[in-house]
């Protein structure tokens, strides 16, 4: 075989899903060649999900801070109504985009195994692909796939869906001012995390979520509290509704929806449809292989195997649960099987994750509900932090934890918290639900003042 053309594995798709397996698998001495599409190795996540969106919260959040002053003995002049400079926010975010980029690559570049190539993949059989890159094309034999291409947003088939201005989360993340008026269609972990976002830079915002609620798979309780506070914040939230159409053009768009029979409008500046992603399976080759896929995403076995043994897939490629962090685990466990090492597969029971509404909301393991689904008897003990000590110095007391723990031995299998800073209590919470840790252990431990993880300790000596 020619080795320049021949390798070990082949990784299409340069996210989390696809480069820590690609690192792994050249550090251990496999010959690993990565191909990734766009312009840097990061995927969604570092180009145009995870860490712009929070390089926007950043701002916006900081903008709040600023405006609160006054309540901490700060008096500020002019807070209020204070603008915005987005070409500064953009170029920021440009800033530690590209450096994170650039970080990437010089390290996978830096391992002698490892080839990156920046081209489009496209499987051609069951042990071969095709490299186009520019007018360039390349072809090349393996021994292994992983295809770790992630997911594109789900357009809506609605008339003026497609008009020049509705925007995708990825228009959102590039749009070039703060709009007056902005209508989010879907109230996912996009549509909450955008809408806090520019709300809080001044923007009017609409949620028009088609579910009876916003967040539908996360704690019940939280999702009600958390939409109680965007209304409560000036957010127009309107759930069970049914979106028929955007008309307009340039700087002024109308949304029509119907609701509980009525048809109702709403005009906005900018609309954009975040109304979930769908595998992106397009341009992939799949039909050459033996690879099965359906709307959810590419079908795996419980070692992420697809149909065509030899081949993996791993994170949004395979469907929910969509995460960078859970794309990154399945990925590491994919090099440690083909590497014949041990590998624990990602469990969804363990997995944790936060929507980075304001305040943060963060979960680890199970739901109540989805305890209850898998035939878990449980109970739930809460904590509200209105009566938190760290909480109240913060000044946002508001939010509650709720841990919930099996009956028969009372092992923790699902912390939920809502509350600002949730996000660095899900590491305890991981550890937590991943370990099956009981209410008396978590009691136990000594948990440091003040602080919002105290409710931790506090919370499991105080069930029931
Ligand atoms: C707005 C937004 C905010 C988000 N915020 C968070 C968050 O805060 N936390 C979190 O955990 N998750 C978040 N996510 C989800 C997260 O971005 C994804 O779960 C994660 O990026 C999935 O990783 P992946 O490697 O499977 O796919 P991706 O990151 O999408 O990477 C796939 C890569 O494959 C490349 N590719 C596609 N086709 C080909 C081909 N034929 N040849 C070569 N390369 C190809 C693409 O260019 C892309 O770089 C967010 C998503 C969005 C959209
Ligand atoms: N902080 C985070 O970890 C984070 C942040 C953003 C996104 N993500 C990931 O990215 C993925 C995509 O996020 P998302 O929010 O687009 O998807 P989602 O599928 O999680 O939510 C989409 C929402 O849109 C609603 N919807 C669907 N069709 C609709 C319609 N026609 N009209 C109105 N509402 C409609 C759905 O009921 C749902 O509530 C998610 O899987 C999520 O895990 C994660």
């Amino acid at each position: 075989m020619d080795p320049n053309t021949s390798y070990d594995v082949l990784i299409i798709g340069g996210g989390p899903g696809g480069t820590p397996a690609a690192m792994a698998l050249a550090q251990a001495g496999k010959r690993v060649l990565l191909v990734e599409a766009g312009h840097g190795l990061g995927g969604t996540c570092l180009f145009e999900g995870c860490i712009p969106s929070k390089i926007f919260r950043e701002t916006a959040a900081k903008r709040r801070e600023l405006a609160s002053l006054g309540d901490f003995g700060l008096p500020l002049p002019q807070t209020e109504g204070m603008s915005v400079n987005w070409s500064a926010v953009q170029t920021r975010k440009h800033h530690i985009l590209s450096g994170r980029a650039q970080g990437a690559l010089a390290k996978a570049r830096s391992l002698p195994g490892l080839d990156v190539v920046f081209g489009r993949a496209r499987l051609t059989a069951p042990r071969s692909a095709v490299i186009e890159t520019g007018g360039e094309r390349r072809e090349v034999a393996f021994a292994n796939a992983l295809l770790a291409t992630g997911s594109v947003a789900s357009p809506l088939p609605i008339p003026g869906a497609d008009l020049p201005g509705v925007l995708d989360s990825t228009g959102l993340i590039e749009i070039g001012f703060v709009p007056k008026s902005l209508a989010l269609i879907g109230g996912g972990p996009i549509g909450v995390e955008m809408a806090q976002i520019f709300a809080m830079l001044g923007s009017q915002v609409t949620v028009l979520e088609a579910g009876p609620r916003i967040l539908g798979p996360v704690d019940g309780v939280l999702a009600g509290l958390l939409s109680e506070r965007l209304r409560g914040e000036g957010i127009t939230v309107e759930t069970g509704v049914s979106v028929q159409a955007i008309e307009g053009e340039g700087q002024q768009h109308t949304v029509r929806y119907a609701h509980e029979g009525q048809v109702h409008t709403v005009e906005a500046q900018v609309v954009a449809i975040v109304a979930g992603r769908h595998p992106n399976v397009d341009g992939l080759g799949l039909e050459t292989t033996a690879v099965q896929h359906d709307r959810h995403g590419v079908k795996v076995d419980a070692t992420l195997q697809t149909d065509e043994p030899g081949i993996y897939a791993t994170g949004d490629l395979v469907g929910n649960p969509m995460f960078a962090h859970w794309a990154t685990a399945q990925s590491l466990a994919v090099a440690r099987h083909l590497l014949g090492a041990p590998a624990a597969f990602p469990n969804p029971a363990h997995n944790s994750a936060v929507i980075f509404s304001y305040p943060e909301l963060g979960m680890a393991g199970l739901t109540e509900d989805a305890a209850h689904a898998a035939g878990l008897e449980v109970a739930v003990a809460e904590y509200d932090y209105r009566i938190d000590a760290r909480a109240q110095i913060s000044g946002d007391a508001f939010g509650r934890l709720r841990l919930v723990y099996r009956k028969d031995d009372r092992r923790i299998v699902g912390v939920h918290a809502l509350v600002e800073g949730a996000a660095d209590l899900m590491g305890e919470a991981a550890l937590i639900v991943r370990h099956g840790l009981t209410l008396e252990q978590v009691g136990a431990a000594i948990h440091p003042h003040p602080t919002l993880t105290e409710a931790f300790g506090l919370t499991a000596l105080g069930a029931k």
